[in-house]
């Protein structure tokens, strides 16, 4: 799966949002990738992109070397939107064995349901039920057609943590047998835990592409916090590594390139109660990435999809 300096606008002149934004990445087969972002950070359109539901405005996107539409129509890509309920009144077996008919080669309609985890529920009706054992049923009709890859955008948005559990160990169950998954989260924890590689976009572009271990690292910085005590905000952000400045009630939180010389700055300020240093978490790399977002891309890898 190839972006190439792919763009996607919407809206008239004067009030265009650029959703993706000069896009460069490369997916190896048998990846498992999260895009993580923002609401609004593009990674739905990128997806649409993929999918071939919507045309790049410039560059392109290219999956397992055909245009998305080729690789849709040969059923290699499976997806699973934000949105769209399946058939209600169906029993779960009816609606995968209706959806693989629709596929050149699907999969077997018992090994979709053995996978997705739906094997157990399989002929009860997809409206009796829960919110959690639906989800899991959009993943099996995702797997119907015995895709290569499998694209997910925010699949566990409102599933509780044993929903998210299980739903994750049916993901890796597929990903395991040398498929790729691309996902988008809101969740820095859910894209560490479930992911080889993290991409993080922010307003329309790559601003990060590596392990959650490499994410943290590139952000590179420490967090120091102290309580204001009353005390203004104001020049915060000039002390010597800070790079990011962050308050909530009345403590600051500070993102530091160089822990040592904002704490010895704060010191000389006498502003070191409730001093604590500590290293920069996931989130917090996060924070920093998007807050000084630099595009990066990549694109040098070899056996794509
Ligand atoms: N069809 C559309 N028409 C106009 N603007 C759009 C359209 N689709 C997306 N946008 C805008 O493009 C930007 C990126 O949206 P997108 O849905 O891709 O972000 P996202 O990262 O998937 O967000 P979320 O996590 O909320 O789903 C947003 O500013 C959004 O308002």
């Amino acid at each position: 799966m190839v972006f190439t300096g792919a763009v996607k606008t919407f809206g008239r002149a004067g009030q265009s949002v650029r959703a993706v934004d000069g896009i460069g990445l490369t997916v190896q087969r048998g990846e498992t990738v999260a895009l993580l972002g923002r609401n609004g950070a593009g990674k739905s359109t990128a997806i649409s992109l993929l999918l071939g539901l919507n045309e790049p405005d410039d560059g392109s996107v290219r999956v397992l070397d055909r245009s998305p539409e080729q690789a849709v129509r040969a059923g290699l890509v499976g997806a699973m939107l934000q949105d769209g309920r399946p058939i209600q009144r169906v029993t779960v077996r009816e609606l995968i064995a209706f959806v693989a008919s629709t596929y050149p080669h699907p999969m077997p309609i018992t090994e979709a349901l053995d996978l997705a985890g739906v094997a157990e529920y399989a002929n009860r009706r997809i409206d009796k039920l829960s919110g959690g054992q639906i989800q899991r049923v959009r993943f099996a009709v995702a797997l119907a057609g015995n895709p290569e890859l499998i694209v997910l955008d925010e699949p566990t948005a409102a599933l509780d943590v044993d929903g998210r559990r299980a739903f994750w160990d049916s993901m890796r169950a597929y990903a395991r047998r040398g498929n790729t998954v691309i996902f988008s989260t809101h969740y820095l924890e859910e894209a560490d835990e479930n992911a080889d590689r993290i991409v993080v976009i922010d307003r329309g572009r790559i601003v990060a592409d590596g392990s959650g271990e490499s994410i943290k690292g590139a952000a590179g910085r420490h967090l120091v916090s102290f309580d204001l005590a009353g005390l203004p905000t104001e020049g915060l952000d000039l002390l010597p590594g800070v790079a990011v400045v962050e308050v909530t009630g009345d403590r600051a939180l500070l993102h530091t390139d160089d822990s040592d010389a904002t704490v010895v700055e704060l010191a000389r300020l006498g502003l070191i109660r409730g001093l604590q240093v500590s290293p920069a978490t996931l989130e917090a790399a996060f924070l920093s990435l998007t807050s000084t977002a630099a595009p990066e891309s990549r694109t040098d890898r070899k056996e794509t999809v």
